[in-house]
């Protein structure tokens, strides 16, 4: 990695509230070590209906001018279309991976020391010919050509730590074995395999990244009450329970499975330092009622550091104002801490 290069952050869909929540941050000092990746009139156009007093200016890609108080640096990246703020167009969908592409290359070229990503919308960009799109972590998988990734969310402000008699950490961190995935789907594809593999990778990364030395993980089940000893389902008993004793053989604090409708309770949470949820909403819904907009989401398993916000595109808000940009500051904030982790150099405020 070379010395002072800037965290990235890709815009997102065009049509959502990820330029003005990158806007936002850039107006009031937040992106200053950092660049943003998408359509330079597209920001500047919102930039002007926000009434945000910012100067938009392009650099190339690769440059190391990153913004700085009231000015936001751009690597640009052409519109296929214009853009009516809340109106998905599919022809835009080669427009916002390309973003991606960018950051990528750049990571990987040591022109950056990491990227943040701004919400896309996956149904759009299916739609715009990507038919095997599912989201940022799976495509991120396959640009940088590794076999797992795992997708990680995070926040250190989880509802109930905020309790008085709370006395164990306030981080909540949940991820997930099965990622966009059908429901109907889920069951077939939580493996052994799977769950090993996974499991590996985010007990490896706690301690590589989050410096937590012994991690703790509790595993939930997939059935109501984890499948009631065979008689609601069989996968814990097929499945899970063998991939845990395996993975406790090597040494890993696995506890589980774990009747995920309890396990997010207080007295379960108070000595784990992740939750590993069967699948989305399982995990998701609890980690967004305790800390929406708080959070940030982050991709294990790559060689470049991702990390993004917690939440999607929220149509119905873009060009309004009213996105609330925190938890891309959150995003942003862990990308810088896992950079300097790594060694990345960013560049000094
Ligand atoms: N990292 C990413 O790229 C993500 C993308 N998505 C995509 O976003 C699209 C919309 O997804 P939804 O499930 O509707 O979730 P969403 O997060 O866009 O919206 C859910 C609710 O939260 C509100 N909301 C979201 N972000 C907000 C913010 N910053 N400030 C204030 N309110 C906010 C919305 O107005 C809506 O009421 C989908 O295509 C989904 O796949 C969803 C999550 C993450
Ligand atoms: N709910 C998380 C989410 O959908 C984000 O997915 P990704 O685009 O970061 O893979």
């Amino acid at each position: 990695m070379s010395n002072n290069a800037p965290l990235l952050v890709t815009t997102g869909e065009p049509a959502g509230i990820g330029p003005e929540i990158t806007l936002m941050l850039a107006a009031n000092g937040q992106l200053n070590n950092s660049v943003a990746i998408g359509d330079t009139g597209l920001l500047k156009q919102r930039a002007a209906l926000l009434g945000l007093h910012l100067d938009v200016v392009e650099a190339a890609p690769g440059s190391r001018e990153a913004s700085s108080p009231g000015r936001l640096v751009v690597w640009h990246a052409a519109l296929r279309e214009p853009v009516i703020p809340g109106v998905l167009n599919s022809a835009n969908a080669g427009y916002v991976l390309e973003t991606l592409q960018i950051a990528v290359d750049a990571c990987q070229q040591g022109h950056a020391a990491a990227m943040v990503t701004a919400p896309l919308h996956k149904g759009v960009i299916i739609e715009g010919g990507f038919p095997s799109f599912t989201g940022h972590t799976e495509w991120l998988r396959d640009a940088c050509g590794v076999d797992e990734v795992v997708m990680l969310l995070a926040t250190d402000q989880a509802l109930h730590a905020q309790s008085s008699r709370w006395q164990g950490s306030s981080d909540l961190r949940v991820a997930l074995v099965t990622t966009h995935l059908p429901l109907r789907e889920v069951a077939d594809a939580v493996t052994y395999d799977k769950i090993t593999r996974i499991s590996r990778l985010l007990a490896t990364d706690l301690k590589n990244q989050f410096g937590i030395v012994a991690p703790r993980i509790a595993v939930c089940g997939l059935n109501p009450h984890a499948g009631e000893d065979g008689h609601l389902g069989r996968e814990e008993l097929d499945v899970i329970i063998p991939a845990l004793e395996a993975l406790r053989a090597e040494g890993l604090d696995v506890q589980g499975p774990l009747p995920a409708d309890t396990l997010f309770t207080p007295r379960h949470l108070a000595g784990v330092d992740a939750v590993l949820a069967m699948y989305h909403d399982q995990g998701l819904a609890v980690l967004k009622y305790a800390g929406f907009g708080q959070a940030a989401n982050i991709t294990l398993g790559l060689p470049l550091v991702r990390t993004s916000v917690d939440h999607g595109t929220a149509l119905s808000l873009a060009g309004r104002g009213i996105a609330d940009p925190n938890s891309l500051g959150v995003a942003l904030a862990l990308a810088k801490r896992l950079a300097a982790q790594r060694g990345n150099a960013l560049i000094a405020l």
